[in-house]
């Protein structure tokens, strides 16, 4: 009979050299257009926030969507401690924010850039997004220099926001609602 699945889990990748390069898999994947996020934590292990396109929906039972989270990112610890996050959508005009959180740049700073409120998990919300998801990670799968989170979706707020901001060909194109 079945025992209950791991939280967490590591895949190892093939030992074969890979059929194609970095450079090629990074050049291909440019092309793949994404959402822009803001994933922010707080709790026992600090407050942190990082900038993620590499996130999707896995389903709708029990709402659960899923975060890939660089491993030597400086939000790592803090994720990982909190156990909670909130996905913070990004609207047109966020570009700036996009790029603050996006790397080298101390998290005090990064925060001190938006306006935020706080979830009832505890992760901030950041006001002015176009949606967010708050959540709770339920399982991490760790895939190479990233750890897939597992979060299930346990609030909504609405930033009422009508243009969205996507990741295309390694620049920011806003795009619009025009219903
Ligand atoms: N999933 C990610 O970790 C991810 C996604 C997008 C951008 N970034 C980071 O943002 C910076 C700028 O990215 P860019 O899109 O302008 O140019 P880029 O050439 O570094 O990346 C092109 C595309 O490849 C993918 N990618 C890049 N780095 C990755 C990584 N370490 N792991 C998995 N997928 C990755 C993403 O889809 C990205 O949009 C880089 O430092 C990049 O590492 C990371
Ligand atoms: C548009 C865009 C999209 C992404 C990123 C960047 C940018 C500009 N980054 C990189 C990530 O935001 C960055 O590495 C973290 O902020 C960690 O950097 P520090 O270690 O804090 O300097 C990123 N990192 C990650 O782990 N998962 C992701 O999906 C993405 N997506």
């Amino acid at each position: 009979m079945g025992t209950s699945a791991p939280l967490d889990e590591t895949i190892s990748g093939s030992t074969k050299a890979p059929a194609i390069t970095r450079e090629q898999y990074r050049d291909a994947m440019a092309r793949l257009g994404a959402a822009v996020t803001i994933v922010t934590t707080d709790g026992p292990g600090g407050r942190a926030g990082f900038t993620a396109s590499a996130v999707c929906s896995v389903t709708d039972s029990p709402p659960t969507l899923l975060v890939c989270l660089n491993k030597s990112s400086s939000a790592a610890h803090a994720v990982h401690a909190n156990g909670v996050v909130c996905v913070n959508t990004l609207a047109a005009g966020h570009e700036a924010l996009s790029n603050l959180f996006g790397g080298r740049t101390p998290a005090e700073e990064r925060f001190a850039a938006g306006q935020w409120h706080t979830s009832a998990t505890g992760a901030p919300i950041l006001v002015g997004a176009v949606v967010a998801f708050d959540c709770r990670i339920v399982r991490t799968v760790e895939v190479g220099t990233h750890d897939v989170l597992f979060c299930e979706v346990v609030g909504l707020a609405e930033g009422g926001g009508r243009e969205g901001l996507i990741y295309f060909s390694r620049r920011y194109h806003a795009v619009t609602d025009l219903s």
